[in-house]
């Protein structure tokens, strides 16, 4: 077994026949996001309550579950703070290395290549949740200290991983948003130096400035790297709550989804470089929220998911949609409503969804009266041509009021609300409760699976 490489637009393994990459990201178990793992605000405000949950989230079974479904990658986000403290910087905690070593011998032993992807750095990267940073300002650009460590620590982990071939790279940075825009090339120059002097082997794969999707500042920076692919992150409006109508898979809307990708992905196009898409696919609906409508609408968000899938096979793209498991939104798997960390919060995640603590997908109908006036004031007492602060136009101005007053302010009031459903717990009941996220006590999500499968069977004729 050799490692793969990238080589022209592809990717290819030591026969330079090409290999393509069609799989998912793990979602929220080295890096729980608040609403795949149900909890408000940040992971850095919840991360002690649920140790033992990093050893139910993922198991052989789940290894063998999504190796049936005919797909072949998994890329693991991870959080910085698995190997280093903030208080105790550069000092590497290898107890990290026990979880992420676990999943990537169990992916290896089903023949499931695996992508390493740092979704946290240190002062955060991005302006959002996912970063850890539990503000809006990703102070990673800022403060080369920031910068200094996330070089460190991926001289550790390729010091670490150089010699694992199932590995298919490294995702060094995830979602970048440098407001600058030339300050992201500048750290993947000194990410991809540092990595290589180490690790000339893996492949790296890195994301466009602005979430993944933007690339037009990155000029010839491509000339001085070799066996590096480009990350897109390809999400459609049309798979979200948000989308301006019903998809019904018309040519106009085609049209769009096909055009939102195309520009993430002109930079490459042009040069002939190689494009990975790393995160993509809609949430879905639920019954407890969305009652009668559940069904017709996730029909609808099958449609986009196929129509995303048609596009991808003619470019032949390698993808990783997001994501395997969660409570119920987005996930290929879900956690049974019947467990008991669903039971336990019932009512709290109820209540999240009223007041629409998460970003993601959010249904802000409830509480948009109290946010509204807020936007309003933004609009009248701020000049118009101010009112568009990066990261737009991807965050819309009602984005960025959603996300510092109701995903930031709001949600650190409930942390401790949820810190409290464990008090009084025995260690048994704990072990129930985070033994929930195993794959026997976790349903699955049959529509998008088929679709995946079916997709699966389909490029595989077409070889
Ligand atoms: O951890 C993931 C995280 O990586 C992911 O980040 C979001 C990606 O989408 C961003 O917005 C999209 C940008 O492109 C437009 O075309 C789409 O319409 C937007 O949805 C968003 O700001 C990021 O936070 O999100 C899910 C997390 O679980």
């Amino acid at each position: 077994m050799a490692y793969l490489k990238v080589s022209g637009t592809k990717i290819v393994d030591q026969n330079g026949k090409e290999i393509i990459l069609r799989g998912a990201g793990l979602g929220g178990w080295m890096n729980m996001e608040n609403f795949i793992s149900g909890y408000p605000g940040c992971e850095f405000q919840i991360r002690a309550a649920l140790a033992e949950f990093l050893e139910y989230f993922f198991t052989e079974d789940d290894a063998k579950f999504f190796k049936s479904l005919g797909l072949n990658c998994i890329r693991l986000p991870f959080n910085y703070r698995h190997f280093e403290d903030d208080l105790n910087p550069r000092v590497l905690k290898t107890e990290g290395f026990k979880h992420l070593d676990r999943v990537i011998d169990l992916c290896a032993k089903h023949g499931i290549y695996t992508i390493l992807d740092l979704h946290t750095a240190s002062g955060g990267q991005n302006t959002d949740w996912h970063a850890d940073a539990g503000t809006h300002i990703a102070k990673f650009w800022e403060h080369k200290d920031f910068q200094d460590r996330v070089v460190w620590l991926w001289e550790e982990l390729a010091k670490h991983y150089q010699n694992s071939t199932w590995i298919a790279g490294y995702n060094p940075l995830n979602e970048p948003t440098d407001p600058y825009h030339t300050r992201v090339v500048e750290v993947y120059d000194r990410l991809y130096e540092a990595i290589r002097k180490i690790d000339p082997h893996h492949a790296l794969f890195f994301d466009g400035n602005t979430f993944a999707s933007d690339f037009s500042h990155f000029g010839d920076a491509h000339k001085k790297w070799d066996n590096v692919a480009y990350s897109i992150h390809d999400y459609s409006v049309f798979g979200f709550p948000s989308a301006p109508e019903p998809y019904k898979s018309t040519e106009t809307q085609q049209h769009r989804l096909r055009r939102s990708y195309e520009k993430k992905r002109q930079w490459m196009d042009e040069r002939g470089l190689c494009v990975w898409n790393g995160e993509w696919g809609p949430v879905y609906a639920r019954k407890e929220y969305e009652g009668e409508r559940t069904d017709e609408i996730n029909e609808e968000r099958y449609l986009v998911l196929k129509d995303q899938l048609n596009i991808y096979n003619k470019d032949r793209l390698s993808w990783s949609i997001w994501l395997y498991k969660d409570i119920g939104f987005q996930g290929m798997v879900y956690v049974s409503r019947e467990t008991p960390y669903m039971k336990l919060f019932k009512d709290f995640l109820a209540k999240k969804h009223r007041l629409a603590l998460d970003a993601w997908g959010a249904d802000d109908s409830h509480v948009r009266d109290v946010y509204q006036p807020l936007i309003d004031l933004i609009k009248r007492e701020v000049k118009p041509e101010h009112q568009n602060l990066y990261p737009a136009p991807v965050w819309k101005l009602s984005d960025r009021v959603g996300r510092l007053a109701r995903n930031i302010l709001l949600s650190e009031f409930f942390v401790q609300e949820w810190a409290e459903h464990f008090k009084g717990k025995s260690e048994q009941e704990i072990d129930e409760i985070a033994r929930s996220f195993h794959f026997e006590n976790c349903l699955h999500r049959d529509g998008l699976n088929k679709i995946l499968t079916d997709n699966a069977t389909l490029v595989a004729q077409e070889k």
